[in-house]
């Protein structure tokens, strides 16, 4: 076993690469490109994903890679489904503006990628877990942002649909009982990008002042000095 090794420190254009990703990283809905997505390409995302961090390093996730129009077909309905009854529990005021968005981009995307969380991967006991059994639908959630991230610097668009039923996953992709789906992501190529979330560009919901989030020391207790906002 060997001890760890020097942590090689970031050149000044990597650190602002990876802030670059983060900040720049978009829920995408419409606009793809009709281009494949190469093997490679994917490839690379799944590894991003598959080196998140996981608790007791269960690594409960699959990768469901959807490429069939006949499945997509059926994905699209369920949400159809869910997404009409969504708009009935907005009050009046919001019912139509939420009509108006557009949620998912299931059959215009390549690939649709639903990523699962296996909750018996780690047996009984899995160290980190427990006490917190949904520690392992936390860790799934990271090797979604992972590969979010990744796409974003591949110029790939990713749109997370969850406007669903889950049985209604389950059933279409065949899901074994332990295991819950976590994300449907739908991939594809892009080369616009809203420059803040579409949400908010659409007027409705603006990103809370990162001040008013962060305490000190426990709930409720505003910093002496806050961080900048940016
Ligand atoms: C768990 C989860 C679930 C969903 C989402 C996100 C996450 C994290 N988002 C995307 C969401 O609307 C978006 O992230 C925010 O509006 C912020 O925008 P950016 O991601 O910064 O572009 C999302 N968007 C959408 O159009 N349909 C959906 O069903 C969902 N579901």
């Amino acid at each position: 076993m060997s001890g760890p090794a020097p942590a090689s420190p970031f050149s000044e254009d990597e650190k602002q690469a990876v802030y670059r990703a983060i900040h720049t990283r978009r829920d995408v809905r419409s606009n793809f490109l009709p281009d494949p997505i190469a093997d490679d390409v994917l490839r690379r995302l799944l590894l991003a994903a598959h080196h998140a961090p996981s608790v007791g390093f269960m690594q409960p996730w699959n990768f469901i890679v959807i490429r069939s129009p006949a499945v997509k077909i059926q994905i699209k309905a369920a949400f159809q489904r869910a997404n009409d009854e969504a708009a009935q529990m907005f009050p009046e005021r919001q019912r139509k503006l939420y009509s108006a968005l557009k949620l998912e981009g299931i059959t215009e995307t390549p690939i649709n990628l639903c990523i699962t969380c296996d909750r018996q991967r780690g047996g009984p006991v899995v160290l980190g877990r427990t006490q917190n059994m949904d520690m392992d639908l936390y860790s799934t959630v990271c090797a979604v942002q992972n590969l979010w991230l990744a796409a974003r610097a591949e110029g790939i668009g990713v749109g997370w649909v969850s406007i669903f039923h889950d049985d209604d996953l389950r059933r279409i992709l065949n899901l074994p009982d332990q295991v819950t789906p976590v994300a449907y992501l739908c991939l594809g190529h892009v080369d616009k990008l809203w420059s803040q979330p579409e949400l908010q560009a659409k007027g409705w919901r603006s990103r809370l002042p990162l001040d008013d989030l962060v305490f000190a020391d426990g709930w409720g207790q505003t910093p002496d000095t806050c961080p900048a906002e940016t």
